[in-house]
């Protein structure tokens, strides 16, 4: 957390001098019909690359627009409640998440869950009654997927698969408020520059991209009339370098059914924009998420590591602590936050997977009794630590362990209360079941729980019986010092610590 506020910080300190140094001016920025257009792509922008909407077999559009437009129909597409400076606002654009069963990306501190695709193979694929309402529509997307692998491959000759992608919709006769691009003047974005998170490194990013016919505008409305046709301002990706005032941007227009791929280390190099053309528009952005600490099966194991140190005796009923290892409780303490950080995550987006795709439901309940057991563990090693009797050789260790792990989980309860409330009046805006949920919380009389939501009362007691030991310590130390010095006393203490 505190790495990650520091690098923010860097970031708006480079971004304030950039725009310092801009002044009033703005970068030139190429699009197609401009000299020197292909140059600059070539020279400045050469991980990106465009398929247009003819060079992808027929048939193939049809499937992939109407399975987008399915997605969209039955409400899977909804704004996210992101943290952006310190602020939350919502995502102008309206996402799903569609991938591997059970992965998840993490963008702007929200944690998105994946709808599932369908995988070949899958046990839960064959009970009808588990497959998400909109699985046999995401079958073509998986097509696209495919497709867009194959390609991929035989370009590059490495072997990546997609495992996810973010589904993006937008109608911009909708939004009142989009923000005008600010470096170059390229015009209203849809979404804002930025490098795509979470990511393994050299993703590819490959990006469908389809822009809805427009509406026939109405007797009297201005409107540029090419015969029938329309000359409607069509949807750009907008692409700059990294803190970069002197490289000119470029701007690429993106036709229904184009295809664009972010190759290499573009992503990375490089941080690219949306800038809202006049009609609706879909876009399917496949990518590698790194897998290794967001996926279900990543925190199913780390729930079942921590829940190994709990002993249940099953003739007394009672609960204890195998191991008292400092190292050993560290780890579990860690755990018991991270989970936590799932549940606040996921509830933090309300119902909105449980009204559409059951497949979360499960094992987010599992996740819940798992993290509950780790309160209880918390609980017994508190005791442990507070107990004047068992004189333990590392209780100080113990303290100072349990005295980290709960001010790390304090000051997170304290940030995602502060977003709870700070969303409840932006919420009110979303129907019930998508406005945020405040859970895990409970009451501080809450019999079920072994501990309270507020850990300030113990965090207090933890502190001074630390600092009761450093106190004993100096005391004895002195006591030592004065007697050897004085001769009544000439060997050396024996000194063990102790809290008392
Ligand atoms: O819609 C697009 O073309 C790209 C959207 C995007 O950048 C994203 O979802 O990360
Ligand atoms: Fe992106």
């Amino acid at each position: 957390m505190k790495r990650s506020d520091d690098s923010e910080r860097e970031k708006r300190r480079k971004r304030r001098r950039l725009i310092q140094e801009l002044g009033e001016q703005r970068i030139p920025y190429l699009s197609p019909a401009d000299p020197g257009f292909q140059e600059l792509w070539d020279s400045s922008y050469a991980g990106l690359a465009l398929r247009q909407s003819s060079a992808l077999p027929d048939g193939l559009h049809e499937r992939v627009q109407s399975a987008l437009i399915t997605l969209q129909r039955r409400g899977c597409l909804l704004r996210d409640l992101v943290r952006v400076r310190d602020r939350d606002v919502f995502t102008a654009v309206s996402r799903a998440l569609v991938g591997q069963p059970g992965y998840t990306y993490r963008y702007l501190d929200t944690r998105l869950f994946t709808i599932p695709w369908h995988c070949e193979g899958e046990e839960g694929q064959k009970d009808e009654k588990e497959k998400p309402c909109c699985d046999s529509d995401l079958r073509d997307d998986r097509l696209l997927e495919e497709k867009q692998e194959k390609e991929k491959k035989e370009e590059e000759e490495e072997d990546i698969q997609f495992n996810i992608t973010i589904i993006n919709y937008m109608d911009p006769s909708a939004m009142t408020q989009l923000k005008e691009e600010p470096y170059y003047g390229m015009g209203k974005m849809a979404v804002g520059w930025h490098h795509d998170e979470d990511l393994v490194p050299l993703s590819p990013v490959a990006v469908y991209s389809y822009s809805c016919p427009a509406e026939p505008k109405k007797e009297g409305e201005r409107s540029n009339v090419l015969g029938t046709a329309y000359n409607i301002a069509c949807w750009r990706v907008g692409l700059k370098v990294a803190w970069d005032i002197h490289t000119p941007g470029l701007a690429l227009p993106l036709q229904s059914g184009d295809c664009y791929y972010m190759t290499a280390d573009l992503n990375r190099t490089h941080q690219h924009c949306v800038l809202a053309g006049e009609t609706a528009r879909f876009s399917s952005t496949h990518r590698v998420v790194q897998c290794c600490t967001g996926t279900l099966d990543y925190i199913k194991k780390r729930c079942s590591e921590a829940l190994e140190n709990l002993h249940t005796d099953p003739e007394k009923n009672t609960k204890s602590l195998k191991s008292l290892l400092p190292s050993a409780l560290q780890r579990i303490e860690d755990i018991h936050n991270e989970v936590f950080e799932w549940l606040r995550q996921y509830w933090f987006q309300g119902r909105r997977y449980a009204r559409f795709c059951s497949w979360w439901t499960k094992p987010m309940e599992q996740m819940e009794k798992d993290w509950k057991e780790m309160e209880r563990m918390t609980q017994l090693l508190l005791d442990v630590v507070e107990d004047e009797n068992t004189a333990q050789e590392n209780r100080r260790e113990m303290a100072d362990v349990l005295l980290n792990a709960l001010t790390d989980r304090q000051q997170h309860r304290q940030t995602w209360r502060d977003r709870y409330v700070c969303q409840s009046s932006l919420a009110q805006t979303l129907p019930a079941e998508e406005a945020p949920a405040d859970r895990p919380y409970w009451s501080n009389e809450d019999p079920d729980m072994p501990l309270p939501f507020d850990l300030s009362e113990i965090i207090n007691r933890v502190e001074s019986l630390l600092w009761r030991g450093k106190v004993s310590r100096n005391k004895m130390t002195l006591w030592g010092c004065m007697t050897s010095l004085t001769g009544v006393i000439c060997v050396p203490l024996p000194f063990t610590w102790r809290i008392v």
